[in-house]
């Protein structure tokens, strides 16, 4: 996790409808720019419930774009480990708000608890797959937020967030349920161009606070161990920028 990258920008909205409607914008920019550079952009998604908003924001925004859906990679910074067409599938979330609405074809969907036996071969499949695919240098990963600070699956005190020499890992025992899941490790996220935390409500307050914070932990506070390469933005609704 070299830190040495430009320092976080902070962007506040004045509500998450607001935020979801900038967010969606200047995503739909940022993969039409590089299809106009002959670039096959890398996308990676979150679930979440801002997350779901921006999604849908961006069907509503997608015919005005330009942008090739047929030409973007779309990866999963985490995945709950259940059944492929669970409701509680990040994947199946992101699908039903925009992916299939838009006919994106390059869909990296984390194996599911009935396409194999466990959550640890899941994440070595789906390791396999980012390096086969390149899906590990995102041109942007979006972040949600937990209350805990948690981004992707890595939660405080995990043995997660000590992952090492590996894409992604299981996770068990999440204090978010479901509690199997997957989760790119500080690694793989650490190699993203731009990191774009996308955060509302004044649930999340404290977290925005202690990960913008001069000094912690990101054991304490795992979204303190994540920074693009050329850009780490937080996007905000002003309620979870309420503790800076
Ligand atoms: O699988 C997940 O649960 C997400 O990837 C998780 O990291 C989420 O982004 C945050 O928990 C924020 O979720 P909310 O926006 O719903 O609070």
């Amino acid at each position: 996790m070299d830190h040495d990258r430009p320092a976080p920008l902070i962007e506040v909205h004045p509500d998450a409808e607001t935020l979801a409607t900038a967010v969606a914008g200047e995503l739909l920019n940022r993969i039409a720019d590089a299809q106009a550079a002959g670039h096959v952009p890398q996308v990676g998604l979150t679930g979440g419930t801002i997350a779901d908003t921006i999604h849908r924001e961006v069907a509503r925004m997608a015919p005005a774009s330009g942008v090739d859906w047929g030409a973007v990679h779309f990866w999963f910074g985490d995945e709950r480990f259940v059944a492929a067409d669970s409701p509680d599938r990040n994947a199946v979330q992101a699908r039903a708000a925009f992916l299939d609405a838009v006919g994106a074809t390059r869909v990296h969907e984390v194996p599911a608890a009935d396409q194999v036996p466990d959550a640890e071969t899941a994440a070595a499949s789906y390791s396999d797959t980012v390096r086969a695919e390149g899906g590990g240098a995102f041109d942007v990963l979006m972040l949600g937020v937990g209350p805990d600070g948690h981004v992707a699956s890595l939660f405080p005190g995990h043995p997660g967030l000590a992952a090492t020499d590996a894409i992604a890992v299981a996770v068990h025992d999440s204090p978010k349920p479901p509690p199997d899941r997957v989760t790119l490790t500080f690694e793989a996220l650490d190699r993203a161009q731009a990191v774009w935390f996308l955060v509302s409500g004044e649930a999340k307050a404290d977290a925005v606070a202690r990960a913008l914070a001069d000094d912690g932990t990101v054991a304490e506070t795992p979204a303190r161990g994540v920074k693009g390469l050329v850009e780490t933005t937080w996007f905000l609704d002003h309620e979870a920028a309420s503790k800076l």
